[in-house]
């Protein structure tokens, strides 16, 4: 190339910047992946006391698509609940991206958090007493939110609501008890009703299951199968409870305040014709391209400080950093 054709080919800022939005949009899997109803990416959360800052969430990605139903699952203290506080507006990010139905958390007004809290969001936490008021019915549970928000239709419109939505989540039969002559499964589903009241756009659960025996659980996952199905809610459940997997479609891990790995169910044919439901574990890439090792991968090939990467047409090999080729081997 001359030095003239050179001249006249530099671009002007706005072209680069956008050639610039272009290649991110492209390393990070396509423009819509930054489309999502919920995004984090690169979503940082470090707290600070007493002169001591312990980063909960190190550059957290996660993409959930308007009406999936997820569930993120981690261990202790792996940074769950600060990502939890976060999506739901209750605490502010130290930096990255963090949006939820075109809101971004970072930037919320005192009055579009309020706006986000009230009206997009619905919650069902794990203690069952945050989420009914003992001296109301389940009905009237579910129609105060309604009243607060001054929905209108008047009081029939709110009442044959509020039945409906009971109907739906399967306790019914319980409108006119209170929570205190409920049992804890009916409880947490009466508390989905409730959250989905005003027609949130997502609803988050926070271990809504902790308390309950497996059979009972099971129960309330169907409940927020059924509102996800019926109402096109977006429904994201945080646990520690790695059993969840069966529950849902999507399954998410975090460690150590980073996305992990995905287990994902899909619905195949089997030989004989019938269906079968698949689960297949993937481990999450970055937008720098970096992953997570099974813990039981690195457990099982002893693997520690450094290791060996080849890129074969296909697939990228993992091995030992202090063996050479030809010796055990995981691919990844
Ligand atoms: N307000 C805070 N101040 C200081 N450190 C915090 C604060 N909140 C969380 N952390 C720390 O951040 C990390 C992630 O905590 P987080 O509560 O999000 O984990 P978790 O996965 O929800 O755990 P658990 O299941 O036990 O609730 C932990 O090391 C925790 O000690």
């Amino acid at each position: 190339m001359t030095a003239t054709a050179e001249s006249t080919a530099v671009p002007d800022l706005a072209e680069l910047q956008q050639r610039a939005a272009h290649r991110a949009a492209e390393r990070a899997g396509g423009r819509d992946r930054l489309r999502g109803h919920i995004v984090c990416d690169g979503l940082v959360r470090i707290f600070k006391t007493d002169g001591v800052e312990v980063v909960a969430l190190q550059g957290l990605d996660l993409v959930i698509d308007r009406g999936e139903l997820v569930a993120i699952v981690g261990a202790s203290g792996s940074g769950k609940s600060t990502l939890l506080n976060i999506l739901s507006g209750l605490d502010t990010p130290t930096a990255g991206i963090a949006r939820v139905a075109d809101y971004d958390l970072l930037a919320l007004s005192n009055r579009r958090r309020l706006s986000y809290r009230r009206g997009v969001v619905g919650f069902v936490w794990q203690q069952t007493g945050r989420n009914l008021l003992p001296y109301l019915t389940a009905r009237e549970n579910v129609e105060l939110p309604m009243r607060l928000a001054g929905r209108s239709g008047g009081r029939r419109a709110r009442r044959a609501r509020a039945q409906e939505l009971l109907e739906m989540v399967g306790v019914g039969y319980c409108a006119d008890r209170r929570p205190g002559q409920l049992s804890g499964g009916e409880q947490q589903r009466c508390a989905v009703a409730v959250a989905v009241a005003n027609d949130p756009e997502v609803l988050f659960a926070d271990e809504p299951t902790g308390e309950l025996d497996e059979a009972t659980g099971a129960e309330v996952f169907a409940a927020l199968r059924t509102i996800n199905a019926e109402l096109g809610v977006t429904v994201v459940v945080v646990t520690h409870d790695q059993a969840v997997a069966t529950q849902v479609r999507r399954t998410v891990a975090i460690r150590d305040g980073r996305t992990s790995s995905e287990v994902r169910r899909t619905a195949r044919v089997a030989a004989d014709g019938s269906t079968e439901l698949v689960s297949e574990e993937y481990a999450v890439l970055d937008r720098s391209g970096r992953m997570q090792l099974p813990a039981s991968f690195v457990d099982a090939l002893s693997l520690r400080d450094r290791v060996r990467l080849d890129l074969e047409p296909d697939h990228v090999q993992v091995r030992p950093g202090d063996v050479g080729a030809g010796t055990e081997r995981s691919d990844a």
